[in-house]
């Protein structure tokens, strides 16, 4: 529904965006991800026919955005970054004069409003100038304005942005709710925000791709995905060494914030499951066991490791210190 290929932008000698390519399918929701100033919203900007990308092309929908532009998006409902609205106009007069842009029209335009409002609870706001309207609210009336003609395909650009906690659970539930029928591109900063609502999660870093794959996917590629986190009643100095020969055990270091001699971080090689050998040696010592958990990783270690510039000249460390 959703497809880029090779997308290009350069702005005089510098390439914001350097050969980015992805395929949103009816269904998915695709977290795009990167640091700031990777290129997301140049991206979206270009996949929405809002800028002329420099090599590459888009479709939405099966159109070409370039050659068919009006049957691009009329499939297509797009919040740009910041929203921007006309701030002399209430909510309401801003969302008919986009509804019959939209070619919505009579009862039709009222019944699409009336639905839109109550999801996106506009109805305090309605008939308010949307410049004296808080940034929540704002970002809210975009977004009313983006899914208002119920297109097939959305880019979202930042959703949460500037919403409160129950405002930002209430639009990630939308978009859930969203999901089925339509293909969603989401950009955002909130990694907890991909794992809740992405099917599929993009990484870009400096104008480039550096990761593709379900939330899970990348999860699995945290450092610490597999490793197991054992707390001791009591301490018991040399645990480390004497779980050092386990199968599969790299290393055992202290974690961050923990008990020396009583907690312990058993780092596994390549992410091997370990918990069962580890749990095993520890039955053998007899040693009291308080917890033993194993970590599934976390998807800001796998960003950070990811476009870090420093985490790229070497691969991502536990804190040196040993257990
Ligand atoms: N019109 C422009 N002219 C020159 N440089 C631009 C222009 N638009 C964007 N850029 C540059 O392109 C790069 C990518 O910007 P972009 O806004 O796409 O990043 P982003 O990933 O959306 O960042 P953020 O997370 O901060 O919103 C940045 O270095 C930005 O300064």
């Amino acid at each position: 529904m959703i497809e880029i290929v090779d997308l290009v932008k350069r702005f005089g000698p510098f390439t914001a965006v350097d050969g980015v390519g992805f395929a949103v399918g009816r269904g998915e929701v695709l977290g795009f991800l990167g640091p700031n100033g990777a290129g997301k919203s140049t991206t979206m900007k270009m996949a929405a026919g809002f800028l002329t990308p420099t090599r590459g092309r888009v479709s939405i929908a099966g159109h070409d955005v370039e050659r068919r532009p009006l049957a691009a998006k009329e499939a297509l409902g797009y919040l740009p970054e910041g929203a921007p609205a006309y701030g002399d106009m209430t909510p309401r007069g801003f969302l008919e004069f986009l509804g019959r842009v939209r070619k919505l029209r009579g009862a039709d335009l009222h019944r699409r409003l009336a639905q839109v409002v109550d999801e996106i609870q506009l109805d305090g706001v309605l008939d308010q100038p949307i410049e004296t309207l808080s940034k929540g609210f704002k970002r809210r009336v975009g977004l009313a304005g983006a899914i208002l003609h119920d297109p097939p395909c959305l880019i979202l650009d930042e959703p949460t942005d500037g919403l409160d906690p129950n405002q930002k659970h209430e639009v990630r539930n939308l978009i859930r709710r969203m999901a089925p029928d339509k293909a969603i591109v989401v950009s955002t900063h909130i990694l907890e925000e991909v794992e809740a609502v992405c099917s599929r999660a993009v990484i870009i870093d400096r104008g480039r791709v550096v990761a593709d794959g379900t939330p899970q996917d990348l999860v699995a590629r945290a450092p610490e995905h597999n490793a197991v986190r054992i707390g001791l009643a009591n301490a018991v100095p040399d645990l480390a060494a004497r779980l050092a020969d386990v199968a599969g055990v790299a290393r055992v270091v202290l974690p961050e914030g923990g008990r020396a001699g009583r907690d312990f971080l058993v780092l596994p090689r390549d992410h091997a499951p370990i918990l069962e050998g580890v749990a095993a040696r520890l039955r053998q010592t007899g040693i009291a066991i308080e917890t033993l958990t194993v970590d599934h990783g976390r998807l800001d270690d796998v960003f950070r490791a990811l476009t870090s510039s420093d985490a790229r000249r070497s691969a991502p460390q536990q804190p040196e210190t040993r257990a």
